[in-house]
């Protein structure tokens, strides 16, 4: 269990500077004329289109992308009425929330009023200023007027998160425990602890979704809400009972569900024992549930259960609808949050908890065994999928329900832009991925009783980019499967131990091959025990389409049989290996990254062939600079010399090629720089360099590891050129996503006209 303490929590936010957010500038305030644009006089022109036409502020401030989140710190978390300075912690987190998982930037505004007309006029008069309102931690009843005035007399989107966040969030849990335990909404039973802002508006959405108000019992502070209760607001008296009851047990006689938005603590263990059988708890309250999740467990082995804790099983967290609500409400400038938004959004929760769990999720959370079921009824607050699956979710309802300003068409580029916007640009992987699924093709993994491996093939299965066959031990195979609960439907399992018949054909074959390079029939034999042979065998003999090693042996052992089976490709000379560097400045190229140690000029010229043409297929135009450490002979030495004759040949082997050297990578890679200082380069007016050729195999592995860990780069690879067909060799313990992207990239080099496109 993850353990911090008050002082702990105390130094976090007290470290200089102290707070959690700061507000940095997005465009350029170095120069005099950089201040007279922004300040006066140049600021005056948007101000003057901006009065023409207030939309114009859209375009020329940040108000699209900023929203307010708003407290009075009347209802803290759990902790009550604290006070407006006390609330602006949890204000800046939130801040934090929406920029980390959705890219929006954030105001905390903390107001010191408690009369509800008093606050309703401050945050209305706020309307200029924000694209959307987050209203947070105000009490109830206080809160629902407040919501319902704010809705009406304004036109962007506002939502008071812990009323529909909270509701979005159960909803999409209870649709999924209800399929899990197999009961219809329609006749559930349910029991509820709290009467306040999220429980009254969870209890709204759920009549959305089918329950019957009849079949609501509610319990505040000060007992049973029903019809004689005079201390309530119209929203709460809308779920007051006529039942002939009047305590909890009563209650939770045969109830299905106990939802707790309370506080803790409150519910008996031994009145679980009276609700129906698969009895669903969602505990709620912060930070102690109103039941503690061990002893209602320990209690009711049949119980589905839901807390606010990261600490066990069915988090529920409003993290998992905000910023993606909001995301896709500024992204169409919707004039609301309505009803269609908020079920779009619970849809699409539920349904992505029905699919395939991502590796990085299980690494993020130590657990492989994340599958849909009664611990795993909402997707983790940390997958990076909420944003392309609930936004767009969220956008299109608000523009089929008539509340958007601004329609999207392209939704493959939304996706690809809000991505963008978290610094995370996977253009080239997407088309890459759709590609291959247009035309699937058989990918053979050596490792195939790998748990990486299986869970890549799981992904690769569903999303129908490749036919996984898997070599390895059929039994250990079906263990792996069965712990982590992987699905393996639709992948082929070869026991080649147990493929007497085809290992003698692929040994007769590899003998023809190679019996004047001093294999024997025998030698033959022996090596086909081993997977890589075999895989290699079954690319050569056309029974698979790309072959996939190396995640548990070196990179030199793996490539070995590949080189022996299948070879170079016609007219290449050698192989040679690319990273490719997801940026958000776009991608990069970087080779040699791991087979030519330290190449001769004349094998860096071959390089750059196998290199350029790569780059094509990836669909870029390469603009290649020969790295070094000198800038066109600044200093001399054995490895600038060497990246210059390089560059000299290849401009002669490949007369069209945009290429030039030796220059250093900052070079290479600043635009400016090289107008400023080398304008003299065909790369200076090409925005600079998209493809780096590296003197050595050191400098190129290096460049890419470092990008990789400190840059904030993805790094897809090694991508393996020159091959006769295609075969690729990952990197000793690659994750996942890497296993995936390259099966991705081998079926679409794999659908290339000869079968071969690297
Ligand atoms: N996990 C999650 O995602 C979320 C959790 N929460 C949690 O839910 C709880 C309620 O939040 P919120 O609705 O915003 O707060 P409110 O102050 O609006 O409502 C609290 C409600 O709980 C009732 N209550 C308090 N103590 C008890 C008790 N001992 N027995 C029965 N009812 C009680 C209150 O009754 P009365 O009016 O009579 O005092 C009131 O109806 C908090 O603990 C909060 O942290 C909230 C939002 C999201
Ligand atoms: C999660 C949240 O918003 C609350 O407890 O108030
Ligand atoms: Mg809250």
């Amino acid at each position: 269990m993850l353990k911090i303490n008050k002082q702990d929590a105390l130094d976090y936010h007290s470290r200089t500077p102290a707070g959690k957010i700061e507000v940095v500038p997005t465009k350029p305030v170095s120069t005099q004329l950089d201040l007279a644009l922004a300040y006066s006089p140049g600021v005056a022109e948007p101000c003057k289109e901006i009065a023409a036409d207030k939309n114009a502020v859209y375009k020329y401030t940040a108000k699209g992308n900023l929203v307010g989140v708003i407290s009075n710190g009347t209802a803290v978390l759990g902790l009550g009425n604290i006070g407006p300075e006390a609330s602006k912690p949890v204000m800046e987190g939130k801040g934090v929330l929406f920029k980390k998982f959705a890219g929006i930037d954030c105001f905390d505004i903390e107001i010191d009023a408690t009369d509800p007309d008093e606050f309703i006029r401050i945050v209305k008069s706020l309307e200029p200023t924000f694209g959307g309102i987050n209203l947070e931690d105000i009490k109830a009843p206080e809160c629902f007027r407040i919501e319902t005035a704010l809705r009406e007399q304004m036109n962007i989107p506002l939502m008071h998160d812990d009323q529909h966040g909270t509701a979005i969030i159960t909803s999409a849990a209870l649709l999924n425990a209800l399929e899990v335990v197999g009961k219809q909404i329609e006749q559930i039973q349910l029991v509820v602890s709290g009467a306040g802002a999220a429980a009254i508006s969870c209890l709204r959405l759920y009549l959305a979704l089918g329950v019957r108000r009849e079949n609501v019992v509610v319990f505040d502070k000060d007992g049973l809400i029903t019809p004689a209760r005079t201390d309530l607001a119209d929203m709460q008296l809308f779920f007051a009972t006529e039942r002939p009851i009047s305590t909890m047990a009563e209650a939770l006689e045969g109830a299905d569900m106990f939802l707790g938005l309370s506080a803790g603590n409150v519910l008996a263990p031994e009145l679980l024992l009276k609700m129906a059988a698969d009895p669903i708890v969602f505990a709620l309250a912060n930070p102690d549930p109103e039941i503690g999740y061990e002893i209602a467990m320990a209690t009711r082995p049949d119980l589905i259960m839901a807390t606010g804790r990261t600490d066990h099983p069915n988090q529920v967290n409003n993290v998992l609808g905000f910023p993606y609500i909001f995301r896709g409400a500024l992204d169409v400038r919707a004039t609301e949050i309505n009803e269609e938004m908020k079920l779009a959004a619970v849809r699409a929760l539920s349904d992505l908890a029905k699919e395939a769990v991502p590796e990085m999720v299980n690494r993020a959370y130590g657990d492989n065994t994340l599958s849909f079921g009664r611990t795993y009824l909402i997707p983790k607050p940390l997958d990076p999928r909420l944003i392309t699956t609930v936004s767009p979710a969220v956008a299109k309802a608000a523009m089929d329900s008539g509340v958007a300003r601004v329609h999207i068409t392209d939704w493959a580029g939304y996706e690809d832009d809000i991505r963008a916007r978290l610094g995370v640009n996977q253009k080239l992987m997407n088309r890459m991925t759709s590609a291959a699924r247009s035309n699937p093709k058989r990918v053979v993994f050596a490792e195939g009783d790998t748990y990486k491996t299986l869970k890549a093939a799981q992904i690769l299965r569903e999303e129908g980019i490749a036919f996984p066959i898997l070599l390895g031990n059929r039994n250990k195979i079906e263990r792996i499967a069965a712990e982590t609960s992987l699905d393996l439907e639709g992948c082929e399992i070869i026991d080649i131990i147990r493929e007497e018949a085809k290992r003698e054909e692929y040994a007769e074959l590899f003998y023809q091959k190679r019996q004047r390079r001093g294999i024997t029939i025998y030698e033959g034999r022996r090596l086909l025990r081993e997977r890589n042979y075999f895989g290699a065998m079954m690319l050569e003999a056309g029974h698979a389409d790309a072959f996939i090693t190396g995640l548990s042996k070196d990179y030199g052992k793996s490539i070995v049989p590949a080189l022996q089976v299948i070879g170079v490709a016609e007219g290449a000379k050698r192989v040679a290996s690319m990273y490719i560097i997801q940026h958000k400045k776009g991608p990069f190229f970087f080779a040699d990254t791991t087979v030519n140690i330290d190449p001769s000029a004349e094998e860096m010229v071959d390089i750059i062939g196998l290199t350029a043409r790569a780059v094509k297929f990836f669909d870029a135009e390469p603009r290649v600079a020969v790295i070094s450490y000198s800038n066109f002979g600044s200093n001399p030495g054995e490895l600038p010399d060497k990246a210059r004759r390089a560059t000299e040949m290849a401009k002669q082997r490949y007369p069209d090629l945009l290429i030039d050297g030796e220059m250093q990578a900052n070079t290479a890679l600043n635009p400016e720089l090289l107008q400023e200082q080398y304008p003299f380069s065909p790369l200076a007016a090409k925005g600079g360099a998209n493809t780096l050729i590296f003197p050595n195999v050191i400098s190129g592995n290096i460049a890419y590891k470092v990008l990789q860990e400190i840059g904030g780069a993805e790094a897809i690879g090694p991508v393996l050129m020159g091959m006769r067909k295609p075969v690729h060799i990952l990197q000793l313990g690659a994750s996942v996503r890497e296993i995936v992207n390259m099966a991705a990239i081998a079926v679409v080099d794999a659908q290339q006209p000869g079968n071969k496109g690297l």
